[in-house]
C-alpha cells in the first residue's frame, strides 16, 4: 500500500498518542508537527522523531506533502483549525469536542460536505473489540428491545481544589466542561452500542469546587506537579465538575448518564450497561477485555476479548489472541486504521465517527446546558 503522509497539530497529551497509533498502522508516515512557536515545535519533533516542525499550524497546512491533518489542540481552537484544514484541501481527524457550540459544529459539517475531504472525530472508545461486539449483539437479536441504559464516566484528576488545567477555563474548554470533555464519549458510546439516538434530556450539573486554586504558572495535563500556596491564586469556577443526565432515546427507552471529574479513585472509568429484554450488556473501559452479559434464567457470563468467540464483524478489532490484553491505545489505532484504509481506497468507509457524530454530541451538550439552566426536559436540536 502507498504510504500516506500525516501532520499533527498540538502535541500535548493526546497528540503523541495519535502519532504512536499511526505509526503502528505501518502505512502512515507522520512527517510534520505544528506547535505554538518554532522552538517548541522543533523540540516536540525531535522528541517524537518527526522530520518537519512548524511553529505556526498554517505552515503545516501549506506543506504539499501533508495529506491528512490531526487536530489535537485544546477545544477552543477546534473550530478554526478544522476549518483551515479543510480549506487547505487536507483530510482531517479532529479531537473531540468538535467545536465550542452547535452553531460552529453545524458549520463544520456543512464545510466538510462541501470540501469533500475525509473527516473523522476521535471517539476512540467505539473501536474497542468488545464495544464492537456489544454493538453487533444489540443490532442482531441477542439483546432484544433496549429497556433502559445506564452509564457513567468518572475521573479523579480534578478532585482537589488545587488541581488545574485549561479545561477549567470556559474560554478554552467551552460553557460545559465535564459533559463536553468526557460526557461526549459517554453519550457517543451508548448511542453507538444501542444504535439509538438521544432525543430528549433533563440535566443536573454541579460545580463541586466553586473556587479553585490556579497555579500562577502553567501545569501540563495529568502532570501531578506539586505546588506551594504562594504559587496559587483563587479563581471562580463556573463549569460543571459533575453532571447527571436523564435521557430519552428515539425508541422511547430511557436512561441515566453521569459524569464526574472529582470521583476519588476513578481514573478513567467509562462504563455502560444496556438492559435489554433478552439480556444485559455491561462494559468498563478500565477492564476493556471483558464484556459482562447478564441473564435471568441462566448464569451470567463474562465474555473475554477473543476473536474466536466474537461475532464476525467485531473480529477485525482484536489483533492478538484471547488472554493478550488490548486497550486504550489499540482502540485509537483501530479508528485510524478505518479512516486511513478508506483514504487509501482499501476500505468502504462508514466504519468511523465523522463530523456528523461530533456535531450530534455538541447538540446534546447544548441541550444539557439549556436543560440545567431551565430545570426542565428539553429536546435535542440536531
Ligand atoms: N479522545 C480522547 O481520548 C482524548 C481527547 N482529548 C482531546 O484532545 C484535545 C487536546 O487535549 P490534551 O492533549 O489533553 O491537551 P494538552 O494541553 O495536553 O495539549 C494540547 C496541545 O496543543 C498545543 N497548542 C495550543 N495552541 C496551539 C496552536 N495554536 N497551534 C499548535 N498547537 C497548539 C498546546 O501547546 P501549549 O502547551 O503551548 O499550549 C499543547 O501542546 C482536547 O480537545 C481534548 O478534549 C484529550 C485526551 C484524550
Ligand atoms: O478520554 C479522555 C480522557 O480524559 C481526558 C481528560 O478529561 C479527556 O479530554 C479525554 O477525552
Amino acid at each position: 500500500m502507498k504510504t500516506i503522509k500525516a501532520g499533527v497539530i498540538g502535541t500535548g497529551f493526546i497528540g503523541p498518542a495519535h502519532v504512536e497509533a499511526l505509526r503502528r498502522l505501518g502505512f502512515v508516515e507522520v512527517i510534520a508537527v505544528a506547535e505554538r512557536g518554532a522552538e517548541l515545535a522543533q523540540a516536540k519533533a525531535d522528541e517524537l522523531s518527526i522530520p518537519k516542525a512548524y511553529g505556526d499550524y498554517h505552515e503545516l497546512l501549506a506543506d504539499p506533502d501533508v495529506q491528512v491533518v490531526h487536530n489535537c489542540t485544546p477545544n477552543h481552537l477546534h473550530f478554526q483549525v478544522n476549518k483551515d484544514i479543510m480549506a487547505a484541501g487536507k483530510h482531517v481527524v479532529s479531537e473531540k469536542p468538535l467545536a465550542m457550540d452547535s452553531a460552529e459544529s453545524r458549520e463544520l459539517v456543512k464545510l466538510a460536505k462541501e470540501s469533500g475531504v475525509v473527516n473523522a472525530i476521535n471517539f476512540n472508545y467505539r473501536y474497542n473489540p468488545l464495544v464492537q461486539q456489544a454493538r453487533l449483539m444489540c443490532a442482531g437479536d441477542q439483546v432484544g428491545r433496549v429497556l433502559a441504559v445506564q452509564g457513567n464516566y468518572l475521573q479523579d484528576w480534578l478532585l482537589e481544589e488545587t488541581d488545574w488545567n485549561w479545561r477549567l477555563v470556559p474560554e478554552m474548554s467551552g460553557k460545559s466542561r465535564a459533559v463536553a470533555d468526557i460526557g461526549s464519549h459517554l453519550c457517543d458510546i451508548v448511542q453507538f452500542v444501542t444504535g439509538l439516538k438521544i432525543v430528549r434530556l433533563m440535566a443536573d450539573l454541579q460545580t463541586l469546587h466553586p473556587t479553585r486554586k490556579k497555579p500562577k504558572q502553567e501545569v501540563a495535563t495529568y502532570s501531578g506537579q506539586e505546588l506551594k500556596p504562594e504559587d496559587l491564586e483563587d479563581v471562580p469556577i463556573n463549569t460543571e465538575d459533575y453532571g447527571s443526565i436523564l435521557v430519552e432515546f428515539d425508541s422511547g427507552a430511557h436512561g441515566v448518564l453521569t459524569v464526574n471529574q472529582c470521583a476519588a479513585g476513578r481514573k478513567n472509568r467509562l462504563f455502560y450497561e444496556i438492559d435489554g429484554a433478552k439480556c444485559a450488556l455491561a462494559w468498563d473501559q478500565e477492564r476493556p477485555n471483558e464484556l459482562w452479559i447478564g441473564r435471568r434464567g441462566e448464569p451470567n457470563q463474562i465474555m473475554p476479548k477473543d476473536a474466536s468467540l466474537m461475532l464476525p464483524g467485531a473480529q477485525e478489532y482484536a489483533h492478538y489472541p484471547g488472554g493478550h490484553g488490548e486497550a486504550w491505545p489499540d482502540a485509537g489505532k483501530n479508528l485510524f486504521r478505518n479512516v486511513y484504509g478508506f483514504i487509501a481506497g482499501q476500505r468502504a468507509g462508514g466504519d468511523f465517527a465523522t463530523f456528523i457524530d461530533g456535531h450530534n454530541e455538541i447538540a446534546i451538550c447544548d441541550a444539557v446546558l439549556a436543560s440545567n439552566e431551565q430545570k426542565q426536559w428539553v429536546d435535542v436540536a440536531y
